[in-house]
């Protein structure tokens, strides 16, 4: 059968990008690729990139409180321009957007500006009415926000709306304990909001290591943001220009914004996927194999529609290995065990590769080993910050387990980390590291003496303690 293209891709973000420009430009496919929105998807337009910009902007504040305490005696922020910023930020974008446009153009990728969705196994239903056939199709159009399902709820904004909005609130309700939330209220504080943080656990973050849960919740309360734990809402009505908020516990109050960050969920409604088979999970999330292959034999997905590990790298590099797999003949599969990953809290981030304590005393005996400690930079300038580093090490074998990071520029050091931990190595190859001295990152070199064994006493030989 005679097909318009070899392959055709729905979503024009991380992983289709990647497959299209891969399949394309290195294999010679003839590729199509439709995109409904802007070129770029989550991270490059609403995620990681103008949040990460955002975390800049709103360290100003802290930058000039340190500048200080080095003898910048006059040091000030000044007043935060956020129609400036935000100019700068969208010309920034609009960069970006072109030049992942220019890179499927250079590689032959035909781009469809619109939505699609699977007609049969092997063609697509464009917006604009016309049918496209391919041999294969890559589903590639990642999760949306989800909200809570209160009354109301159409009140509160998304991310996405942060990026969009023409003032700051003067007073924000941040809903959720997750990345978007611990990083948002970050940002909102930092340039000038009186940010309130509703999280309905005991700590922020949870699935992060409970330790370093811990030091975040602190971390965003000693910022400024008001954390109010074991706290949800119930409804939200219009008061005036505000909203009013009411909790579950009874409790009223008034806010000029209240933003949901109460989690993503795979995008696949409308998209044909149960008139041609392809199953969907319990959470609507594509169900796939080892090799991004769905159900329908000639369809694959990848990215956060899978609902496997949702970041961007992750989803880059399962575009990457189908493209290598269906057009290179060189099978790749992706292992999604050891994937580190930063939160962008400041002034100290959070970042993380491999078991929580709490998931490495359920596997056995384990040292961790923990140094926590002010930073000399932050310490010189009068701040009281504590940065915590901790290991976590296999009592039988001394392999290094998981790695979490506590301080400034946290996700710097968890990549370079990542790189011995993904090798398998033990605790005695980081202490045959010499120092590189004075850093933070010296610390995961030095810690020479457990703080701590879990999961119970190892029955074997003791490891050398010294
Ligand atoms: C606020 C925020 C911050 C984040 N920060 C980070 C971070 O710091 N680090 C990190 O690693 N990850 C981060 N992430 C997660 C990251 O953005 C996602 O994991 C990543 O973008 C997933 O890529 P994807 O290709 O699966 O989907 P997406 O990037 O979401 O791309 C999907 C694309 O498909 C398009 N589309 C959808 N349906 C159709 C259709 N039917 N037809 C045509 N086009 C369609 C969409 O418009 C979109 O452009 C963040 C996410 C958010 C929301
Ligand atoms: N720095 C990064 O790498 C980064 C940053 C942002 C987002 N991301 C990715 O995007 C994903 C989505 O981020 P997120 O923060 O939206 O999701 P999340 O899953 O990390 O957090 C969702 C939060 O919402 C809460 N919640 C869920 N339903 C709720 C309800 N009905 N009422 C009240 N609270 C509720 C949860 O308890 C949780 O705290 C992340 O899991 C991550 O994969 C990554």
């Amino acid at each position: 059968m005679n097909f318009d293209y070899d392959l055709f891709v729905i979503g024009g973000g991380s992983g289709g990008v990647r497959a299209a420009r891969i399949a394309a430009s290195e294999y010679g496919a003839r590729v199509a690729l439709a995109e409904e929105d802007r070129m770029g998807g989550t991270c490059v337009i609403r995620g990681c990139v103008p949040k990460k910009l955002m975390i800049f902007a709103s360290q100003a504040g802290a930058m000039a409180a340190e500048s200080r305490g080095y003898g910048w005696a006059e040091a000030s922020a000044g007043g935060f321009d956020w129609p400036m910023f935000h100019a700068a930020l969208m010309r920034e974008l609009d960069r970006l957007e072109a030049a992942y446009t220019g890179g499927l153009d250079a590689a032959g990728v035909k781009i469809y500006r619109q939505r699609a969705r699977i007609h049969d196994a092997h063609s697509v239903a464009l917006a604009d009415g016309r049918r496209v056939t391919a041999k294969h199709i890559l589903i590639a159009v990642g999760g949306r926000p989800q909200l809570p399902g209160i009354p109301g709820q159409d009140l509160g904004m998304i991310s996405d709306d942060l990026f969009t909005m023409e003032k700051l609130p003067g007073r924000v309700l941040v809903v959720g304990g997750g990345f978007i939330a611990c990083e948002f209220a970050t940002i909102l504080n930092g340039l000038g909001s009186d940010t309130v943080l509703a999280y309905r656990g005991d700590a922020v973050l949870r699935g992060f290591d409970g330790e370093m849960r811990r030091h975040v919740t602190a971390q965003l309360d000693q910022i400024g943001v008001e954390v109010r734990l074991e706290t949800n809402p119930a409804r939200l009505d219009r008061d005036g220009d505000g909203i009013r908020v009411s909790f579950e516990d009874g409790a009223t109050d008034r806010f000029d914004a209240v933003m949901f960050a109460t989690g993503r969920a795979p995008y696949t409604q409308g998209l044909g996927l149960d008139e041609v088979g392809v199953r969907l999970g319990r959470k609507g999330e594509i169900v796939v194999d080892e090799w991004s292959q769905t159900s329908v034999p000639s369809i694959f997905a990848v990215g956060d529609v899978t609902n496997r590990v949702n970041l961007t790298p992750v989803a880059i590099r399962e575009g990457h290995s189908f493209a290598d797999t269906i057009f290179g003949a060189r099978p790749r599969k992706v292992d999604h065990g050891l994937v580190a990953s930063a939160v962008y809290t400041r002034p100290h981030e959070l970042a993380t590769i491999g078991l929580t304590e709490e998931q490495a005393a359920e596997r056995g005996p384990a040292d961790v080993y923990v140094a926590s400690f002010r930073p000399m930079r932050s310490l010189f300038a009068g701040s009281e910050a504590r940065a915590v580093m901790k290991l976590i090490v296999a009592a039988e074998t001394d392999k290094v387990l998981g790695c979490h990071i506590f301080g400034p520029e946290a996700g710097e050091m968890i990549q370079m980390v990542a790189i011995p931990i993904g090798m398998g190595a033990t605790k005695a190859d980081f202490d045959a590291a010499m120092a590189v001295h004075p850093t933070l990152a010296e610390e995961l070199v030095t810690m020479r003496k457990p703080s701590r064994r879990i999961g119970g006493e190892f029955a074997g030989k003791e490891r050398g303690l010294a």
